[in-house]
C-alpha cells in the first residue's frame, strides 16, 4: 500500500469577467511544497454543497486551506472595511463548509495566509481588519513591490514552528494586511513577528493536528526549512491514518 497520503487543497476562484471565462486555479507552490513533503494533492474547485464536501474528505487524509484574498467580514458579523478585498462568493462559502467538516472529523490540517484566518474564525476567533490601522507601530508585513516581502520571527520552542525554525534568526515570506486578534479556544500563538502580530497558531487539542501560518512557507522564496513545515504535516497525516488503521483492525 502507498505510503503517499492525499492531501486536498482548495483552489481559488474568479468568476467571469468580460471576455474571460470563470476559472479556479492554485500557485504551484502550494501543490509542490506537499509533494516535495511525500504527500499526494488533490487541488478541489469550489463546491457549492454540504454532500460534496463529505464526499470530498472521505477521499483524503489530510488538507492544506490556501492563501487569497480576504474573508469578508460581514460573514463573522462585523463590517465591511474599505481595505478588504473579499474573496469572490463561491470560493468563500465552499472554504467555510471545507473548515467547518474538517474541524468536525478532527481532519490534520494546515492553514496558510487566508487559510490560517479562516481555521480561526470557524473556530471562534476574530481578526484585525487592517493592520496599518489596528496595530500601526507595526513593521510592513506586504510589499506590492516584492512578492517575497520578508520579516524575522520569534517561534515558541516548545511548539512545531520551534521544532522546524529552531534557534538563531529566521526569515519568512509576508503578504497580508489582516492579523489574527483574538484566537480561537483550543489553539495557542506560536510565532509572532517582533512587532507583536500572530503569524502561527496550534491547535492544543490532543484529538486534532491544525496548524496554521500567516506567513508562506510555499512561495518561491521559501528556505530549506520552510519545507519542514510541510513534511510534518504529512507525517501528521499519515500517523492519523495509520491510528484509524489500528482502530478498525
Ligand atoms: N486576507 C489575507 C490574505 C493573506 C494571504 O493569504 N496572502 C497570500 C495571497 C496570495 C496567495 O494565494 O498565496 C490578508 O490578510 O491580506
Amino acid at each position: 500500500m502507498s505510503n503517499k497520503p492525499l492531501i486536498g487543497m482548495n483552489a481559488d476562484f474568479r468568476a467571469a469577467a468580460r471576455s474571460m471565462p470563470a476559472y479556479s486555479y492554485i500557485a504551484a507552490g502550494y501543490f509542490q511544497s506537499i509533494i516535495n513533503a511525500g504527500g499526494v494533492p488533490v487541488v478541489v474547485p469550489p463546491l457549492s454543497d454540504p454532500e460534496s464536501v463529505s464526499t470530498l474528505l472521505d477521499s483524503v487524509s489530510g488538507f492544506v486551506l490556501i492563501g487569497g484574498a480576504d474573508l469578508d467580514p460581514r460573514n463573522d458579523g462585523f463590517m465591511l472595511h474599505p481595505s478588504v478585498r473579499p474573496l469572490d462568493p463561491a470560493r468563500e462559502t465552499s472554504d467555510r463548509m471545507i473548515m467547518a467538516e474538517i474541524a468536525e472529523r478532527r481532519m490534520p490540517v494546515l492553514g496558510i495566509g487566508t487559510g490560517m484566518q479562516l481555521m480561526n474564525v470557524q473556530q471562534g476567533g476574530n481578526l484585525f481588519l487592517h493592520i496599518k490601522e489596528d496595530l500601526p507601530g507595526a513593521v510592513p508585513h506586504h510589499d506590492p513591490q516584492d512578492p517575497n516581502h520578508r520579516h524575522t520571527l520569534d517561534v515558541e520552542s516548545d511548539s512545531l514552528v520551534g521544532r522546524v525554525y529552531g534557534d538563531g534568526e529566521i526569515r519568512v515570506s509576508s503578504r497580508h494586511h489582516m492579523a489574527i486578534d483574538e484566537v480561537a479556544p483550543g489553539f495557542r500563538v506560536t510565532a509572532r513577528c517582533p512587532d507583536g502580530v500572530i503569524e502561527a497558531i496550534e491547535s492544543e487539542m490532543m484529538d486534532w493536528f491544525a496548524i496554521g501560518t500567516q506567513f508562506h512557507p510555499e512561495c518561491g522564496a521559501a528556505s530549506a526549512l520552510d519545507i519542514r513545515i510541510f513534511e510534518e504535516f504529512v507525517d501528521a497525516v499519515r500517523e492519523r491514518t495509520e491510528q484509524e488503521i489500528r482502530l478498525v483492525a
